[in-house]
């Protein structure tokens, strides 16, 4: 019996508060183990799957909307239990705590989970966006370079919880002042985070990884 049958196709839901949203949709949609990816706005919506997406775009801006609308609660209820992948902006938002690269608005709250804390803006403004091939622990074709698109990128700062925190990819050089070996993926239980943008290659490797992940954590829960 091959994975696929082993597990239900699961429906995948991608935060549309602002932000590169459709891209995500897009790419989740050409895996079969997907039954469908859907935009999530609110309460009723992220009720309806199994798994959710926080994409990139301004973290401040995505919590401020949620906030105001009232969707604060739902989400954060959410990521506590259920498979949750933020990419750039996303991870932010999944992270403890912000401690360097612009601080968070007011009393701006983040969704935590992720046992990391952040640098915002690691790498500059947006003219300093790049490209950089990564290693991606546990990637299929691993050995082929994943293309991780960095705009506006935070890094990891620190891992504030060793024990349960998986580190996923690190950078394989240095990109200005930010050295080799800096950590911008990571895996927590039912979380994962990445500074990098895989929704804007055309490479769905780390969707499928994600939607791989988010499965087995479904089917680990219902054991
Ligand atoms: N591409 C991105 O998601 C950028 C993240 C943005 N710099 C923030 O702090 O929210």
């Amino acid at each position: 019996m091959t994975q696929l049958d082993e597990h239900k196709k699961i429906r995948v839901g991608v935060l549309a508060l602002q932000g590169a949203f459709s891209e995500h949709i897009i790419l989740l949609n050409t895996l079969p183990q997907v039954s469908e990816a859907v935009a999530v706005r609110n309460a009723q919506e992220i009720a309806q799957v199994d798994a959710l997406v926080i994409p990139g775009g301004e973290s401040t801006t995505m919590a401020l909307i949620a906030e105001r609308s009232g969707f604060w609660p739902a989400l954060q209820e959410f990521v506590q239990t259920r498979p949750t992948w933020g990419t750039c902006a996303g991870m932010i938002l999944l992270s403890e705590a912000v401690t360097s690269g612009g601080t968070l608005k007011g009393d701006q709250k983040l969704l935590g989970g992720l046992g990391i804390s952040i640098k915002r803006n690691a790498f500059g403004t947006q003219k300093e966006s790049f490209e950089a091939g990564l290693h991606v622990e546990g990637l299929d074709n691993a050995e082929r370079l994943f293309p991780g698109v960095f705009i506006r990128a935070p890094v990891i700062d620190e891992i504030l919880k060793p024990e349960d925190v998986q580190v996923v990819a690190k950078l394989e050089r240095d990109y200005g002042k930010t050295p080799k070996g800096t950590i911008v993926a990571v895996r927590r239980g039912h979380l994962l985070g990445s500074a990098f943008h895989p929704e804007l290659t055309r490479d769905n490797r780390m969707h499928l990884f994600f939607v791989k992940m988010a499965q087995d954590w479904i089917a680990s829960q219902s054991k």
